[in-house]
């Protein structure tokens, strides 16, 4: 493909057709968006993240990812839609251009890519990584228990064949320490959004455990804005809450790490469904879903930028 004028916003696409669309999207929008390698996979895949900015050496920055589970091919998708109304919208939409004018957007679109390209090759409901190591006998590592914060505990699990395997150590996983390592460095991160499916769910922290953070009202107050504003687009409704009271206790999570790392605004969401379709969420969805997941980020980002 020479252009993203070709690509399909309503359709799954391959891991090599995203990366594709992701060099024809950063030529196409050169003047805000640029690409990040911040590392590679287990299987020596290109990690990429998609750069939004105006500007500036060290803005205060907001992180997205996506795709960290493979199996929940719904979030690639809409973070796919999410970049592109992110460059269509700028200018036109005086809340994103006051955010972009103030802060830097980072979305990691394919954040689990080995898992990804397998869901494709062999096995559609493939969730971890594909790491292996001398001795276990069973392939891949939970990157959403791999993080530091409160690492092996409940929620959990020690057994590789599990598919809630923390792996061996905490950021043992090239995925999950690539982005450790550039959130760390980076140093300004006001707030990580880390998109999973399904559920119809907005979460903070904590997972590993029942207590609230210290501003944990805010987060509330922030979830309820949040969900309201997506359900006024196709009147989808989302729980919303703590992962350890919304879901159930989960240790070693993106969110938690990244709380405890400072970002204060760190949400997780579970994209649609309830179950009906559950991972193999049909096509003709992308869309309705990432217009309405669209007004929550974006309420996230105002309250941010205004915080
Ligand atoms: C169906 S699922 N795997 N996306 C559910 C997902 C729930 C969760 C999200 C964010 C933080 C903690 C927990 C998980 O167990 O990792
Ligand atoms: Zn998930």
């Amino acid at each position: 493909e020479r252009s993203t004028s070709s690509f399909s916003y309503s359709s799954y696409h391959t891991l090599e057709e995203i990366y594709s669309w992701i060099d024809n999207f950063v030529t196409e929008h050169s003047d805000i968006v640029s690409k990040i390698q911040i590392g590679n996979s287990f299987e020596n895949r290109s990690i990429l993240v998609l750069k939004f900015s105006t500007g500036g050496s060290r803005h205060p920055a907001i992180w997205i990812d996506t795709g960290i589970h493979s199996r929940e091919w719904i979030t690639h998708a809409t973070g796919i839609w999410t970049a592109n109304k992110i460059v269509s919208d700028y200018g036109k939409d005086g809340v994103l251009t006051d955010i972009l004018k103030a802060m830097d957007i980072f979305i990691e679109l394919v954040t689990n890519p080995d898992g990804f390209a397998f869901t494709h090759s062999m096995n559609r409901l493939w969730r971890k990584n594909k790491s292996i190591r001398p001795g276990i006998f069973c392939i891949g590592v939970d990157l959403n228990r791999n993080w530091k914060s409160g690492f092996g505990g409940n929620g959990s699990n020690s057994n590789p064949c599990s598919e809630t395997y923390h792996g061996p150590s905490p950021q043992s996983e090239p995925e999950v320490a690539a982005i450790v390592n550039f959130i760390t460095a980076h140093g300004n991160f006001k707030a990580l959004i880390s998109i999973h499916s399904y559920s119809q769910m907005l979460m903070y922290p904590y997972g590993r455990s029942l207590e609230p953070v210290s501003n944990h009202r805010e987060l509330y107050d922030l979830a309820k804005d949040a969900v309201e504003a997506l359900y006024k687009v196709h009147g989808i409704e989302y729980f919303f809450g703590s992962i350890s009271t919304t879901l159930y206790v989960a240790s070693g999570i993106t969110v938690d790490w990244a709380y405890d790392s400072g970002i204060k605004y760190a949400f997780s969401f579970e994209l649609r469904d309830t179950g009906r379709y559950g991972f193999l969420l049909p096509a003709t969805q992308i869309i309705p879903t990432a217009q309405e997941t669209w007004m929550a980020l974006r309420t996230i980002m105002e309250h941010t930028l205004n915080h």
